[in-house]
């Protein structure tokens, strides 16, 4: 017996909720599976419970760092880990019944279960078919672990948000968002925390002042970074604490070693070898522009798709734009993946979208690139002695000055952002931006009051 959908989400994450929720809305009869846990990564074990660490990370600098010269006597008589945990996997559980009443008033029938496809329209689970004119795969990702031995003594961000009691020392490896901000977090909230990059930074690729700039806060504040450090292997010691020794000769021992170095498509192991979907030498799957893959009927959104944009709100407007397309009244729908703005929940945090000034000089010349930039001390910090700074840049080129780059690294960027985003969707301009009258006191008012 195989029961029969009109539309099938495989992955109940960002980019399958999202669709399989707009789909149904649209008169589709939706089947939505899910092997673990409804929400996925973002929800889970990504943006959600990083952003509620972050916070705590947030309140802790309040009070270490700043509350004395606000007139504050705080005295911290101790820091629960469990405490801060507990109260956020509550908040999941709160989302995850939100979720539930979403797919009830949206008629959304959702499957627990790892699915496989047997067939180019059908899916297994348990030994049961479901089939489907159309099929999506949202199964995102998962942590990577390098291949050096001892590796298996350190954890992932997976394990990190598994882990119930804070350790003393902590060392994070990798250079991307998730080990700057598991990183950044620790510190603050008062683990000895080392930072492992293999070349000369975090966060390398990004704008050089947001780089740079990172780089500074953490001599100044901590993390640890530790520069040039390749992991050659990981000893576990007679006291439960791991050694992990690098190809520099330097080592480090901590009590929890956490592996940031990028992630993997779940696309291994879901039966797409019954299907003509094809994917690219590191798994991900190939698509066009409207998010269909090469086997007629089955799509794919979010972290798996090849050359896609691995953040949670690139999966889930893809997500809906599809469904739009498939049972909406936008048949030309697609996604836009240029200019996307995204923030990394850094201490402080980093606000980014567009090219960054070298990517500029080389798609439009030297000549026809202007930049302008801006350092000055976030308010926040700037009555007390512990003093942070800001830093923006908006890169600008051709004859009018179009904005194709805005970056910025200070307290208050990752809510900054968003709205410049729609100014430069919009196209706007240096002088658009400056004809905007400032809001003052604030961190904002800089990126509209910038001279060359
Ligand atoms: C630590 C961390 C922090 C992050 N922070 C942010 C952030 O602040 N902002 C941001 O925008 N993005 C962030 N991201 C990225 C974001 O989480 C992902 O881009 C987003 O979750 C991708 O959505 P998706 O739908 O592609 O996959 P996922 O959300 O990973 O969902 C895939 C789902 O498919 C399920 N699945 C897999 N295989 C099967 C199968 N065979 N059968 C049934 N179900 C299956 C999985 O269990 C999972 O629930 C973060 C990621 C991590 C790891
Ligand atoms: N704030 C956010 O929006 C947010 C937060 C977290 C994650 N994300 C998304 O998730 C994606 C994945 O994040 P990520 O940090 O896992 O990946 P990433 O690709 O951003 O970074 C991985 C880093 O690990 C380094 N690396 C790779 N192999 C290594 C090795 N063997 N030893 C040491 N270092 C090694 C790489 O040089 C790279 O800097 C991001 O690209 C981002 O899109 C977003």
């Amino acid at each position: 017996m195989t029961q029969e959908f009109d539309y099938i989400c495989l992955g109940a994450g960002s980019g399958g909720i999202a669709s399989a929720n707009r789909a149904a809305m649209r008169g589709a009869k939706v089947l939505l599976i899910e092997a673990k846990q409804v929400g996925g990564t973002c929800v889970n074990l990504g943006c959600v419970p990083k952003k509620v660490m972050w916070y705590g990370a947030h309140i802790a600098d309040a009070m270490n760092l700043y509350a004395k010269d606000y007139g504050f006597d705080v005295t911290v008589n101790k820091f629960d880990w469990s405490t801060l945990v507990a109260s956020r996997e509550a908040y999941i559980g709160r989302i995850h019944d939100a979720y539930g009443r979403g797919f009830a008033n949206n008629k959304v029938t959702l499957l627990e279960g790892y699915g496989r496809f047997v067939n180019g329209n059908t899916i297994e689970v348990d030994g049961k078919h479901y089939s489907a004119k159309h099929i999506l795969i949202a199964t995102g990702g998962a942590p990577s672990f390098p291949n050096i031995p001892g590796a298996e003594h350190g954890i992932d961000s997976d394990g990190f948000f598994g882990l119930n009691e804070q350790p003393k020392r902590v060392a994070v490896v990798g250079a991307g968002y998730i080990a700057v901000e598991l990183a950044g977090v620790m510190h603050a909230l008062g683990s000895e925390t080392h930072l492992l990059v293999r070349k000369h930074a975090p966060l390398r690729n990004f704008d050089p002042i947001l780089t740079d700039a990172l780089v500074e806060a953490m001599a100044l504040d901590g993390p640890t970074l530790h520069t040039h450090s390749v992991p050659k292997e990981v000893l576990k010691n007679a006291d439960n604490s791991l050694t992990l020794v690098l190809e520099n000769g330097n080592s480090v021992t901590v009590d929890c070693l956490i592996w940031a170095i990028g992630r993997a498509p779940s696309t291994n192991n879901i039966g797409l070898e019954h299907t003509q979907v094809e994917r690219d030498e590191k798994g991900y799957i190939i698509t066009d522009a409207q998010q269909n893959t090469s086997a007629e009927g089955i799509y794919c959104v979010g972290d798996i798709m090849a050359g896609g944009v691995e953040l949670t709100p690139v999966a889930v407007k893809a997500g809906r734009l599809l469904s739009e397309r498939l049972f909406g009244a936008m048949p030309d729908a697609k996604m836009d993946y240029n200019l996307i703005p995204t923030v990394v929940f850094s201490h402080p945090p980093i606000g980014t979208m567009g090219l960054t000034e070298p990517e500029a000089v080389t798609q439009y010349g030297a000549d026809k690139v202007k930049v302008y930039s801006s350092t000055f001390t976030s308010m926040y910090t700037a009555v007390t002695a512990h003093r942070q700074a800001c830093k923006m840049k908006l890169v600008c080129a051709g004859d009018n000055e179009v904005v194709v780059g805005i970056h910025g690294i200070g307290f208050g960027m990752d809510e900054i952002l968003q709205g410049f985003g729609v100014a430069m969707k919009m196209g706007a301009t240096k002088a658009d931006f400056d004809s905007v009258v400032a809001i003052h006191p604030t961190g904002a008012e800089e990126f509209v009051t910038m001279r060359g």
